[in-house]
């Protein structure tokens, strides 16, 4: 749909946790379709180093951490590892968020939920907007999107629930609508 990166989310209590043989099948893929799309391992639960290993084996370019439970060691050893870290965060963990700040290459801000499809209030970041590569998420759709990025100016978005037709399943028209709006805002 012309989305630059893709996640797989390796998290045991999420309706979307895959097995390593499916993530490795949305890899590659994804790849197929386009070979620039940028391949991302999602947790909110594995221990790093299980995180690493299944990412180095799924052939992820990045692993996104959720949750303040992970921290600048965690990071570092997604990055010794030659994969791309992420940090994800929500205003809760972290109310002043600056890129970089835990080593990581992207930042991401989420609803204190991660997947769960909740918004957040966005005025909250007032004047800590982040600047740099970080992403907003949280209870994203396409209807809400293009106000949200004209608000707080994202390097990127994500989304998870608000491309579904049911949780855990992905609808095909929603995320080229979500796409489409994301570009255009
Ligand atoms: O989607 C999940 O189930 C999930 C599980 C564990 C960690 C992260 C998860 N998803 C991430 O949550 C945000 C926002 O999701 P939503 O759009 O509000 O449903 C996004 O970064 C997903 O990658």
């Amino acid at each position: 749909a012309g989305a630059g990166a893709i996640g797989v989310v390796m998290s045991p209590s999420s309706p979307r946790h895959v097995t390593l043989a499916q993530a490795r099948e949305v890899v590659d893929a994804a790849r197929a379709v386009d070979p620039g799309v940028v391949t991302v391992l999602v947790t909110a639960e594995l221990a790093v180093a299980d995180a690493v290993r299944e990412a180095l084996a799924a052939g992820v370019d990045a692993v996104q951490l959720h949750g303040a439970r992970y921290g600048r060691a965690d990071l570092a050893s997604v990055a010794a590892a030659g994969l791309v870290p992420w940090r994800a965060v929500s205003l809760a963990d972290d109310p002043t968020p600056v890129v970089g700040a835990h080593g990581e290459d992207v930042l991401l801000l989420d609803a204190p939920v991660p997947g769960s499809g909740e918004t957040w209030d966005l005025t909250l970041l007032g004047e800590h907007r982040p600047e740099g590569r970080w992403l907003l998420a949280g209870g994203l759709t396409p209807a809400n999107v293009a106000d949200a990025v004209r608000a707080v100016r994202p390097w990127g978005v994500d989304v998870s629930s608000g491309v579904e037709s049911s949780r855990g399943v992905k609808d095909d028209g929603l995320v080229r609508a979500f796409v489409e709006a994301a570009l255009a805002a």
